[in-house]
């Protein structure tokens, strides 16, 4: 707010100069007529001097001032922009390529300085100057006031005909510009893709096709700004020509004196200018126009993080809360389809659920629903009994300890990435949060927890990085909702184990909701729920017949539907290793060798129970 005031102001002052230093054109011109007639003594030429350096400082304070404007004009954007992008959420920002949304924040913005700058200013000195030239033209001479007043006109009428084009060829343009940078940024970022399937030489191609689109986007810009001045030079210079031939004759006929038509002479050019300067700098400042357009569009989109009514936020409730769908329908934008159909769910306070099914049923949308990434399109989620909409997501998501399915490291340190949750986390904590998520590796990096992590965790293995951001979610120990999506994937047996344990412990006392396909972790829950082309098809809850084997039913819950590649089985409770942390350095108990040696479901064979048996025999029998 006191931002936007300032701005305001700076803005004020801007304007105010421009205008004055247009208003002392009259006085310079008078000065001048008289001192070139002979009308002042030279002594009016300390006065013109003087004219004249008021004219620079009020020019250079215009440009102090306007870059101020300027300044907070964009960074006030900026702010606005990456907050509603923060609160877009993945889903509604999937919607939106990145580097587009970089061309817009970086270089979009940007190209406000000339709207700014010179635009505004521009308009505040037409609308002032040339009424006060005319008012003083009348008085001076009024056949000259007469041709200027009917000429003037002209440069608005045929500045506005060509400009009508010039909105829609600058929107082209910026959309070229975009494309160009949200298509460059994707290319580089999937050159290893490209190389590998000898693509990298055709998308050089399409670089330079799109390059060429906005090339010919831009000359189109130029051509239209170019044929504007033309317009209206010769406009203003015509008008000025049939000023100027009658004074020059009433000169030499004898009707008119020398300082009046010296002063006409003068003045009239300094009606057209403003008008021809308005026109010039509405083409330069269109740019910015249309990225302003564009970052008032993303603004408007209707962000999921804003509690619904006038109501203020609520505070989420404390302890592990219940957390309860209501015939919740999920659609994605540009979707025919619903993600979740009519889904209706209790998850317990402290319940452990997992969430199974195969790929696209809708599984982790579930879980963003709960995180408020997506907000339902009908029914409603309801934590501890209180609408997500109606809650302080911010303060609802400190409460979640959360991996994602595609876990996103930034280039920080490994210790940065872990405490991203918890900034007032100890190297201590960081340690044990990592020992707990078998991420020993670290010790060995070059400089440790200080090691910077390249840019999306570049340089380090897909289950290095998974293993990371299993961390981060353990080093947040006061969280009461764990929200798990496939936390074990990209993981071998030995770490798997490890993290199934640690896991198991960290559930202890919280709500857990974990997507998974593999058997030790769909084990640990208490109940497991399969979801199908967005629909709860099962919901088994874990026997307490002690007759069955622990898992039977969580074996059959997840039984694989007709797509499923993968066939899970359960992993009796007794053979899981101990559910404590497991220090990295520390060798995993014998039982974690045990899960390394079985099979797993991607090399190509389900293990089922027998073979646990027989790895356990031949195990026992060396
Ligand atoms: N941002 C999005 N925009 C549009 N459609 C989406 C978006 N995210 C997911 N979908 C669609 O919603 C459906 C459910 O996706 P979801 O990611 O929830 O499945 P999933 O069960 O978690 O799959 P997987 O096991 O492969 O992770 C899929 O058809 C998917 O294509």
């Amino acid at each position: 707010m006191r931002a936007e005031r300032s701005v305001r102001r700076h803005l004020t002052v801007t304007m105010a100069a421009a205008v004055l230093a247009g208003l002392l054109v009259l006085v310079q011109a008078e000065l001048l007529a008289g001192v070139l007639s002979g009308r002042f003594t030279a002594v009016a030429l300390a006065g013109l001097a003087g004219v004249v350096g008021v004219r620079a400082l009020l020019a250079w304070t215009q440009g102090v001032f306007a870059g101020r404007t300027a300044t907070g004009v964009k960074s006030a954007l900026r702010h606005r922009l990456l907050g509603r992008l923060r609160d877009l959420g993945p889903a509604r920002l999937a919607a939106h390529r990145s580097g587009e949304l970089v061309t817009l924040t970086g270089r979009g913005l940007d190209g406000l300085d000339a709207y700014l700058t010179g635009y505004l200013p521009s308009i505040a000195v037409a609308a002032v100057v040339p009424v006060a030239v005319l008012v003083r033209l009348f008085a001076a001479d009024l056949a000259s006031a007469v041709i200027v007043l009917v000429t003037l006109p002209l440069i608005p009428v045929f500045g506005a005909l060509v400009g009508m084009t010039t909105k829609a060829v600058t929107e082209r343009q910026f959309l070229a510009l975009s494309r160009l940078g949200g298509h460059f940024l994707d290319v580089v970022r999937g050159l290893p893709t490209l190389r590998a399937f000898g693509r990298a030489r055709y998308q050089a191609t399409v670089i330079r096709q799109v390059a060429d689109a906005h090339r010919s986007a831009t000359m189109r810009t130029l051509r239209v700004a170019f044929l504007s001045s033309l317009v209206l030079e010769l406009c203003a210079s015509l008008s000025l020509a049939l000023v100027a031939v009658p004074i020059g004759l009433r000169l030499l006929g004898g009707s008119l004196d020398l300082t009046t038509a010296l002063l006409v002479l003068l003045l009239a050019p300094e009606a057209y200018l403003p008008l021809r300067a308005m026109g010039t700098r509405f083409h330069a400042s269109m740019e910015g126009v249309a990225a302003a357009d564009a970052a008032f569009a993303v603004l408007d989109e209707a962000g999921d993080d804003e509690p619904d009514g006038v109501r203020p936020a609520a505070a989420p409730p404390g302890g592990a809360p219940e957390i309860r769908l209501e015939n919740v329908t999920v659609r994605y934008p540009g979707r025919d389809g619903a993600a979740l159909e009519n889904v209706s769910l209790t998850i317990g306070p402290r319940e452990r659920v997992a969430l199974v099914g195969e790929s696209g049923g809708g599984k982790s949308t579930l879980l963003h629903l709960v995180l408020g990434f997506v907000r339902p399109s009908e029914g409603r989620v309801l934590v501890g009994g209180v609408d997500l909409r109606e809650l302080d997501l911010a303060a609802w998501r400190a409460r979640l300890a959360f991996v994602a399915q595609r876990p996103h490291l930034f280039a920080a340190s490994v210790a940065g990435n872990i405490r991203l949750g918890a900034p007032s986390a100890t190297l201590d904590d960081v340690r044990r949060a990592a020992a707990a998520a078998h991420a020993g590796f670290v010790a060995d990096l070059p400089e440790g927890y200080d090691t910077v992590v390249g840019e999306r965790g570049a340089n380090l293995s897909a289950g290095q990085r998974q293993r990371i951001a299993l961390a981060r979610a353990f080093c947040r120990p006061g969280a009461s909702v764990l929200l798990l999506d496939e936390p074990t994937a990209r993981l071998d047996g030995r770490s798997e184990a490890a993290v199934v344990a640690a896991t198991a412990d960290l559930a202890e006392g919280r709500t857990a909701v974990i997507v998974a396909h593999r058997p030790a972790m769909i084990d640990l829950a208490d109940r497991v729920i399969r979801v199908h082309e967005g629909r709860i098809v099962s919901d088994t809850t874990h026997s307490t017949d002690p007759s069955l084997p622990p898992g039977r039913d969580h074996a059959a819950a997840a039984l694989p539907g007709p797509e499923d590649e993968e066939a899970p089985t359960a992993v009796p409770k007794d053979r899981e290793p101990p559910a404590a942390a497991i220090p990295a350095d520390e060798e995993p108990p014998g039982r974690d060798e045990v899960a390394a040696a079985l099979p797993r479901p991607e090399d190509g064979e389900a293990p089922g129970r027998d073979h646990v048996a027989v790895v356990r025999r031949e195990g026992s029998g060396r």
